[in-house]
């Protein structure tokens, strides 16, 4: 990536009303090339509607949009850079999976028939049985295996391996990373499984009844919290004035996770005290962000 490539979404104020429902309240969001994106946040939180919106589904009501520097809907060039799996594909009824693959690349000018017969063969997908008659994991796969050998400039995975068994699902990261360290390009992952996939992730944004809380680099987000662990004077001790955001314990031992990073001198203090200090789960802290008691006012990192 050059510092000076310019940023492939481009969203400023975005909102989207359904009626009298506001999905999406002026949402400001760059996406940069060649970066993996998760896009994270609880059911409803307006995940979809932005992906939707960049991909050119819906129009937005308010706001200014940009990928690859034009309106996605307008330009048949911008939607050939772009491929959107989501959550339920829709094919037509006569169609097999063998079909899908012999579409795709004329939608997708990067499309790889190698990865494309890679991926089948790993995810053990019937290519001459109906699409009507797969199953559930199946289908998933169909999506996953198009997204990836799209190589499309900008991909967007929204909750795409519903069914996807274990071993499934963690050969679609294993390829991903793979191809995308050989390939790369723009990523946006949205899913709920976010433990899974934190170890991929370059960049979270959060969103929260329509609005983006977080859009930061995954490692900063990481570190926005720490978990001490150890004699429970002691851990009280070294939390006391912290904002906690968990706790757990049994008898005379406590872990509590707190927000914000320690600096050298206070790590050594936790040593000295006997304290484990441990990193925060992306998991962990998304859950506590976005929990019932966070007032939709809160900005938590810049
Ligand atoms: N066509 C529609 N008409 C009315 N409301 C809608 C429509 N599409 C979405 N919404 C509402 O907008 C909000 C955001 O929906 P969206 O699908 O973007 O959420 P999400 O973050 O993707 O959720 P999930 O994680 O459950 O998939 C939800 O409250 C949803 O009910």
């Amino acid at each position: 990536m050059t510092d000076t490539a310019p940023p492939v979404v481009r969203a400023s104020g975005l909102t989207k009303t359904y009626g009298s429902f506001t999905a999406l309240d002026g949402i400001d969001l760059s996406l940069e090339e060649n970066r993996i994106y998760g896009l994270l946040g609880r059911n409803g939180a307006g995940k979809t509607t932005i992906m939707q919106l960049l991909t050119g589904q819906i129009f937005p009501d308010g706001g200014r949009l940009e990928v690859f520097g034009r309106a996605p809907a307008e330009h048949v060039d911008v939607l050939s850079r772009v491929c959107f799996i989501g959550e339920s594909q829709k094919y037509p009824d006569s169609f097999k999976p063998k079909h899908v693959l012999e579409s795709a690349p004329l939608f997708f000018p990067k499309w790889s028939h190698e990865l494309a017969d890679e991926l089948v063969a790993e995810f053990r997908l019937p290519l001459n049985r109906p699409i009507k008659k797969l199953s559930r994991g199946q289908l998933s796969a169909v999506g996953v295996i198009v997204g990836l050998a799209s190589r499309a400039p900008l991909t967007f995975f929204d909750e795409p391996y519903l069914g996807l068994d274990a071993v499934a699902r963690a050969t679609f990261y294993d390829r991903l990373l793979a191809d995308y360290a050989e390939h790369p390009r723009t990523i946006v992952l949205s899913t709920h499984l976010i433990d899974e996939v934190s170890n991929l992730l370059e960049h979270i944004v959060l969103i929260d009844r329509g609005r983006v809380l977080i859009d930061a680099d995954a490692e900063e987000v990481r570190g926005s919290a720490t978990t001490v662990a150890g004699k429970r004077e002691a851990v009280e001790s070294f939390v006391a004035g912290r904002e906690i955001i968990g706790r757990d314990g049994i008898g005379g031992l406590a872990s509590v996770t707190f927000t914000g990073a320690l600096d050298t001198l206070q790590r050594r203090e936790a040593r000295e005290l006997g304290l484990e200090l441990a990193p925060v789960s992306l998991q962990q802290l998304i859950v506590h962000l976005t929990g019932t008691d966070l007032s939709a006012e809160k900005e938590v990192v810049a």
